[in-house]
Formats: C-alpha cells, sequence, structure tokens
C-alpha cells in the first residue's frame, strides 16, 4: 500500500542512464547533525538533506520537516526577518532562437522573424528605440531596475566591430543572418544596452549564453564582451542559462547550449570586470538529487572564487506547454515536497550567498509565501511583464505590485522591505503606512507602481 507520509519522486529518472546517482556513503542524520551546527556541507551530505535520506525511496515528510527548520533557522540567522523585493520591469528584446533547449517554449524559430516569411510570426524582436521606450515609460512609474534576457537572435552582435567580423566570416557555422534580411533590426547588442540604460536605472542583463553569442566567431575573452557591455550600461548579470551545470543533463535538455565549465567561465569573466551577477538552477525535470547538488557545489565554488553572486534563484521547470513534455521525456515538474527542499537545502549548502529567492513566477503566491519559511528571504521583483513562463504554461500572473508585497509579507509577520538589485540599498516598509509604493529608483516618489 502506498505510504502517505512519503511524497513519490515526480519523474520516472529510472529511465535515464545517469552516470551521476543520489548514492552516498553519509547517513541523513549525521547530514541533519552538520546543517545544524552551521559545518560546511559535503556534496554526499547535500544529497542526504534533498532526498530526506538515500536509504528510504521517496520523501519522508517527517525528515523533510526537520530540514526545512533547519534552513529557516539557518535563514534568520544570516538575514533576520526581512523579506526583500525590487521595483522592477521584466523586458525581452526578441523571441527568436534556435538553439533548441527541450524545456523553452518561449523560442521561436528565427527563418519566421525573415521579410520573405509570409506566414504570422508567433513571437516578436523589439528595435532599440522600442526596448528605450519601454524602460522609459516604466521609469516614470517608479522602477528600480530592468531585467532583459532574450532568444539569440542570428542578427545580433555584440557591436559594429563584432558585425563586420560575422559580415565579412565565410563562416558557415557561426547562426548569424544580416539584420537587412529580417523584418525587425534588433540593433546590436551595445546598441540595446546603451538604449536601455534611461536614467540612472540598474541594467541587469546578458546571461552566459548570450555572451557567448555575443562573441561567437572571435577569440574575444568573457571579459572583453562583458567590459564593452559594461561600457554600454549594463550593471549586472543574471545566472540563468545554468539550467543543471553537469553536462550529461545538459546533453539531454539543452545540447545546443554551452556546458558546464562555459557557463562558469563566463560568469567569473562578468565578476572581474566588476559586475555583481545572480546564480540558478533550473530542476525538476530529467535530472535526480546528485545533480542538483553537484550543481549547488559548483556554484559555490564559483561564489568562493568571485564573491560576487547576490542571490540564488531556484527555478521549478514548468513543463506544460514544453518539448520534454510533449515527447514524453518528462511526466511533471518537481512535486511541491521536492521545491521546498529545494529551496532549503540551497540556503544551507550554500554557505556562502546570502540572499535565496522565492520566485512567485515559478511557485505562485501561497507556496511562494510558504518558500520563505523554508529558508528563501527574496521575493523577487515586480517585473510588469512575463513571456518566459507564461508560454511554457504557467498561470501565475505577470505582475505583483507593492501593496500586494507588503500585504503578504506582513500576513506571515515578516518585514516587508524595498531592495536594489545589489541588496546594497534596502527600505524597510511601514505595512500602516500606506499607500505603497518604491522609492529606490531614479523617478520612484512612493506612489504605487501598479494601480
Ligand atoms: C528563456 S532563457 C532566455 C535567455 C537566453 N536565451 C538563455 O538561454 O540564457 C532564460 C531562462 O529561462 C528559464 N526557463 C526557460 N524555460 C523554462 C521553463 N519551461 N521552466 C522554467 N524555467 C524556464 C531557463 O532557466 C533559461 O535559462
Ligand atoms: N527577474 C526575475 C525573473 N524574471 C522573469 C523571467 O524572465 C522569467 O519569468 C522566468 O523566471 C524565467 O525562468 N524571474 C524570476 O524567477 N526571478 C527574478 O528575479
Ligand atoms: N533574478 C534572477 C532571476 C531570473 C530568472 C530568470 C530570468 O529569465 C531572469 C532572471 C536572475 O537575475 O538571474
Ligand atoms: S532557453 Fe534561451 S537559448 Fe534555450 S531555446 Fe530558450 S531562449 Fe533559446
Amino acid at each position: 500500500m502506498a505510504d502517505a507520509s512519503r511524497g513519490g519522486p515526480n519523474v520516472p529518472r529510472e529511465r535515464y542512464d545517469w552516470e551521476l546517482r543520489p548514492e552516498t556513503g553519509q547517513s541523513f542524520e549525521n547530514a541533519l547533525t552538520k546543517a545544524r551546527s552551521g559545518d560546511r556541507l559535503t556534496v554526499d551530505d547535500g544529497i542526504e538533506l534533498l532526498t530526506t535520506g538515500t536509504d528510504t525511496p521517496g520523501i519522508d515528510r517527517e525528515r523533510k520537516e526537520l530540514v526545512l527548520e533547519a534552513a529557516d533557522r539557518r535563514r534568520a540567522e544570516v538575514v533576520g526577518d526581512e523579506v526583500t523585493f525590487v521595483a522592477n520591469l521584466n523586458n525581452n528584446v526578441t523571441t527568436a532562437c534556435n538553439t533548441g533547449c527541450l524545456f523553452c517554449n518561449f523560442k521561436d524559430r528565427s527563418d519566421q522573424f525573415l521579410t520573405e516569411n509570409e506566414a504570422d510570426n508567433p513571437g516578436f524582436t523589439k528595435t532599440p528605440a522600442e526596448s528605450r521606450e519601454i524602460v522609459a515609460d516604466a521609469i516614470e512609474t517608479g522602477i528600480y531596475e530592468v531585467t532583459s534576457v532574450s532568444g539569440l537572435h542570428p542578427a545580433l552582435a555584440l557591436d559594429e566591430e563584432h558585425r563586420e567580423l560575422l559580415e565579412t566570416s565565410d563562416r558557415g557555422d557561426l547562426n548569424y543572418k544580416s539584420p537587412a534580411r529580417y523584418e525587425t533590426d534588433p540593433g546590436t547588442y551595445c546598441e540595446q544596452m546603451r538604449a536601455m540604460s534611461v536614467e540612472d536605472i540598474h541594467l541587469h542583463s546578458m546571461t552566459p549564453e548570450e555572451a557567448y553569442h555575443a562573441r561567437r566567431g572571435t577569440d574575444w575573452s568573457y571579459e572583453t564582451v562583458y567590459g564593452r557591455l559594461a561600457a554600454a550600461g549594463l550593471d549586472s548579470a543574471p545566472g540563468t542559462a545554468a539550467e543543471i551545470l553537469v553536462d550529461e543533463v545538459r546533453e539531454v535538455i539543452c545540447p545546443g547550449k554551452i556546458r558546464s565549465d562555459e557557463w562558469v567561465e563566463a560568469m567569473e569573466a562578468a565578476a572581474a570586470v566588476g559586475l555583481p551577477t545572480t546564480a540558478t538552477i533550473m530542476y525538476g525535470h530529467v535530472e535526480n538529487e546528485a545533480h542538483r547538488i553537484h550543481h549547488l557545489d559548483t556554484i559555490r565554488d564559483l561564489q568562493e572564487r568571485t564573491g560576487a553572486i547576490t542571490e540564488f534563484v531556484p527555478l521549478s521547470f514548468v513543463h506544460h506547454d514544453t518539448p520534454l513534455h510533449d515527447r514524453g521525456m518528462v511526466d511533471g515538474g518537481a512535486s511541491r515536497d521536492e521545491d521546498e527542499l529545494m529551496i532549503a537545502v540551497s540556503r544551507l549548502f550554500l554557505d556562502n550567498i546570502e540572499h535565496i529567492q522565492s520566485s512567485w513566477v515559478k511557485y505562485g503566491d501561497e507556496q511562494g509565501l510558504k518558500m520563505l519559511s523554508c529558508g528563501a528571504d527574496d521575493f523577487m521583483g515586480t517585473i510588469l511583464s512575463e513571456e518566459i513562463t507564461k508560454r511554457a504554461g504557467g498561470t501565475f500572473g505577470e505582475a505583483r505590485s507593492f501593496e500586494e508585497y507588503v500585504e503578504m509579507i506582513s500576513a506571515i509577520g515578516r518585514t516587508p522591505v524595498e531592495r536594489s538589485t545589489d541588496y546594497e540599498q534596502r527600505r524597510r516598509i511601514d505595512p500602516e503606512e500606506p499607500p505603497f509604493g518604491p522609492r529606490l529608483g531614479p523617478r520612484a516618489d512612493g506612489s504605487p507602481l501598479v494601480e
């Protein structure tokens, strides 16, 4: 008979013959003792906590509660009771992308964007002028930051020098086509950066995968690329495109993407030119718990070297409308138990990263709030527009207002705090003093961001 106290695994992982498996010589009890006393956890400790013991199948709910408690206590010690969020706008420049990641339904094949294509184009590309207008309008509402991640449009080059190299190259493998061939010209990455850098807005953009696209066909280092982007207005880099930083998993879910070591190289370069970064994991598809912990280990090592990672964001895979699901490679995403353990073990394992984000885009409000008692202390941002999760079938909406944030965070007895992207500026909000609006952005005057 099924044991009601156990959560089953969400994915029939026995379908995949992985080299890495969640097997250890450690016991759950020892790992928990180490976690409680704040010792640095080994990979085996992490696997024991995430699986609630490799000696038993499925998730043991009593043990899970012990892991969540330890993580919540650690959160309180490290960052206290404040729950942060940022007034930001999400602006995706283009959905055109041929990389073919099997977990992604954001992208549209780029040949649909060619002028010669007469069929309806389901996606979009914005010119630098259009991006600027979108950011300029949002600044008026009081945002502090613009986040911008995009498809790898074949016409995108880093700058004019890169475009010239791509135009004159006789290599046929560079995923480049002249902007003249497309209905809409996205300009260069540097032009987009300059366009979105309106006033003193904080520009958070250029994932390692985008940085790779911005140097394709050249021998330029990632430092050169991030250095030029920073000169054009980039302020920090998002650590998405991380997915699972174990190559045997990348070969299955994103064979067209850069490998793990290149992702790390790009993030180190961003840090080397002085940009703060974030880091993510996209979990709950074909990978197992050993892959997740190896990923955390890579991130923790990277942070030892750079100190540049301001927050870690677990992104729960949204499965509904994705190739992985359509092809029967997964039956669903992570279970609620797995989500909670992912947040908690991120807090316990990543002892050198201060902030763990609960993403309402991925978890929704109710579960997102619960995560703030499982180890998370940041509740993301207002974003105002969302395409990636929506196109994968996610249903948690595109925006949150300051009013909603203050109400939700005070309802769980915590303190709402508006933050800057790098967490250096923080403003506690008194729930007794409405109306609630941002005050940190270049034009923010405290009036509500979303009515
Ligand atoms: C859509 S890409 C855009 C930026 C750029 N093309 C890249 O891959 O770095 C940004 C991130 O969204 C996340 N993502 C895409 N599809 C998702 C899904 N179905 N569920 C959860 N996260 C997803 C992935 O982690 C991915 O790295
Ligand atoms: N800025 C954050 C986002 N932005 C939205 C993303 O574009 C997208 O919704 C999705 O998360 C991609 O997987 N999302 C976050 O989860 N956290 C952020 O801080
Ligand atoms: N704030 C995180 C989260 C994020 C997640 C997905 C995105 O597409 C963008 C951002 C980051 O900067 O990496
Ligand atoms: S995740 Fe990024 S690189 Fe991969 S298909 Fe989607 S948009 Fe393209």
